[in-house]
């Protein structure tokens, strides 16, 4: 499986109600692999793309030609997770401008069956173990993390504890990885599909709160898939790690396109300085691998998502993209140039290699690692203070020097001033750059070895909690959960529930739900007054109902924030 390429899918979705309304033109055609766009302002400039798949999602399911979320699952989902059984790392990620249907593809909807890779890959993930359940030398398990980087920065939208930004590290074994980024085990696909339903909340709240849309930020949902196989002869136990990463990317649009002036801007430049580089990492492989000698240099490092990312662009993984695009004229630069990033990303080759009993391998070596660190700081007379202290954080320097000087808690006023001389020397000596950095190096590896060594009941058990605490805060916000005929609601017993359009265009489907909190609807005049409880799509199967409506006055109303007030309009 050495050196395969990124298989490469693109998929056109069919016009939104604003294109409607604006008589838009189809600028898409394709016909078999190839896809044609054509240039609305010279007819006779089309341009042809070949990809592994060109998906016509256009139309509707009655059009034999409609590519529909089970094939786009069964050709490009279906693939990955048999590699993923093998032990290969895999990843699948989705691009194109705001509303192309990048979400649309990879969560899609809960209702009408019209799920999206990522809930038919993990549900599709568990039927394979369940039907493997008679093969008794075979064992699973499966954890999983998602997280959105926002402006170079990393959240954890799982764990509600983890509220600021993780730290990226990179670890001399490890690689690229963030720091406390929540691991939760999962048994089931329910226990999976109550994890994207939080996460996806939780980054729909953050959206809300930094008054955005969640189509700034990209999402990264890793599955981890350890499987286990005894061989009760030998009673040997085989282990393949495959780490599974589905990735939404944040809108592709340039900045200038999107007309964002000021901080947002900024924000902007900084969102595309993940997506700026992804397009410069995947040209200078796409120029790898034309040229046959001289490598150019790849920038994974010089933005946090390609750096996660790095194995699955050009190295140990198999990857996918698909390109979601607009149908509609208006959109023509921004559909071309999609289809010119799609057809570089298939130029990369990944060489991936089969995960076989990686956690033995890297605990042998992170403990080789610790015993390294310990020698180099014995060598420089800190002994004491890694028999002793390799836990404590870092700057934690009176619990640093205490183990150092071995002195009691509380010294006579003689003491301390000669401690206090000694602190300063040995402050001198712990914290030198050198002995400071073994000590980070020590602690980090230690933290690692610890989460690699945590049992499965371990890591039942902090999910659970992580999982208490999530429904805590829920509750803390006032909000109620209820399944209302397939269609996904939040409602507060206590507070009035409000309607919100997503966007800032009225035509477009995606809405919030909110409600004010008790201060009621005409005290309600900021950003604090109001509770965001769900995000959901509005259409035909979605009604707004009459009975929403602040204080029984039966009426359904708009707000917007602007500038962080709360401007209001009844429906
Ligand atoms: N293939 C499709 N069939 C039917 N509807 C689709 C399809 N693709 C997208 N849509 C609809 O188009 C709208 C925009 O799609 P989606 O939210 O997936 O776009 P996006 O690229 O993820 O945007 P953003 O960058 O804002 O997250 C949604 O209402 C979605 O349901």
């Amino acid at each position: 499986m050495a050196g395969a390429s990124v298989k490469v899918a693109v998929r056109v979705r069919p016009f939104n109600s604003r294109e409607i309304g604006k008589d838009s033109k189809c600028i898409i055609q394709m016909s078999g692999n190839t896809t044609t766009i054509l240039n609305p302002k010279q007819p006779k400039e089309n341009k042809s793309f070949n990809f592994d798949y060109s998906y016509w999602s256009h139309t509707t399911p009655e059009d034999i030609n409609y590519a529909s979320q089970v094939q786009v699952y069964k050709d490009i989902g279906e693939e990955m997770l048999l590699h993923a059984f093998e032990g290969y790392n895999v990843c699948i990620f989705a691009y194109g401008q705001t509303g192309s249907g990048k979400s649309y593809t990879m969560m899609g909807r809960q209702e009408q069956d019209q799920q999206g890779i990522i809930p038919l890959l993990c549900e599709d993930l568990f039927t394979k173990f369940n039907d493997s359940n008679n093969d008794n030398s075979m064992s699973y398990s499966v954890e999983v993390s998602y997280m959105e980087i926002y402006c170079e920065r990393v959240r954890d939208l799982l764990n509600p504890k983890n509220k600021g930004n993780l730290r990226v590290r990179e670890h001399p074994l490890m690689g690229p990885y963030v720091e406390d980024l929540s691991k939760l085990a999962v048994t089931s696909y329910n226990d999976i599909q109550d994890l994207m339903d939080s996460g996806n909340k939780a980054r729909t709240v953050a959206a809300t709160n930094m008054n955005e849309t969640s189509s700034r930020s990209h999402a990264v949902f890793n599955i981890i898939f350890t499987q286990k196989k005894h061989d009760m002869d030998t009673e040997n136990t085989l282990e393949k790690v495959s780490k599974i990463s589905l990735v939404d990317l944040a809108g592709s649009e340039r900045a200038d396109s999107t007309g964002a002036k000021g901080t947002r801007l900024k924000e902007g430049a900084n969102i595309n300085k993940s997506l700026t580089t992804l397009g410069k990492v995947i040209s200078a492989l796409a120029e790898n691998k034309k040229k046959k000698k001289v490598e150019s240099f790849i920038p994974y490092r010089d933005s946090v998502l390609t750096w996660l990312l790095r194995e699955n662009l050009g190295g140990n993984s198999r990857t996918a993209m698909v390109a979601a695009l607009s149908p509609a004229d208006i959109n023509y630069d921004e559909t071309l140039s999609t289809l010119r990033y799609a057809d570089r990303a298939k130029q990369i080759r990944c060489n991936a290699v089969i995960n076989e009993d990686p956690n033995n391998r890297l605990v042998r070596e992170l403990k080789e690692e610790v015993s390294r660190l310990k020698d180099l700081l014995y060598a420089q007379g800190l002994g004491d203070i890694i028999e002793s202290e390799c836990h404590v954080s870092r700057g934690d320097l009176s619990t640093v020097n205490h183990a150092m000087t071995g002195m009691s808690p509380s010294p006579s006023l003689s003491a301390l001033s000669s401690r206090a001389a000694s602190i300063s020397n040995l402050h001198d000596r712990i914290f030198s750059p050198a002995s400071e950095e073994a000590i980070e190096r020590l602690k980090e590896t230690e933290k690692i070895i610890a989460e690699l060594n945590e049992t499965w009941e371990e890591k039942l058990r902090r999910t659970e909690a992580i999982r208490m605490e999530r429904e805590a805060l829920l509750a803390e916000m006032g909000v109620a959960m209820r399944e209302d005929g397939g269609t996904l609601g939040v409602f507060s017993p206590k507070k009035t529930p409000h309607l919100v359009n997503l966007n800032e265009d009225p035509l477009m489907s995606e809405c919030l739900l909110y409600y004010i909190k008790d201060v009621g609807r005409e005290n309600a005049k900021t950003r604090q007054d109001i509770v965001l409880s769900g995000h959901f799509i509005r259409d035909e199967h979605c009604t707004f109902s009459s009975t929403i409506g602040p204080q029984g006055e039966g009426k359904d109303w708009l707000f917007s924030l602007i500038n962080d007030s709360v401007i209001w309009s009844q429906i």
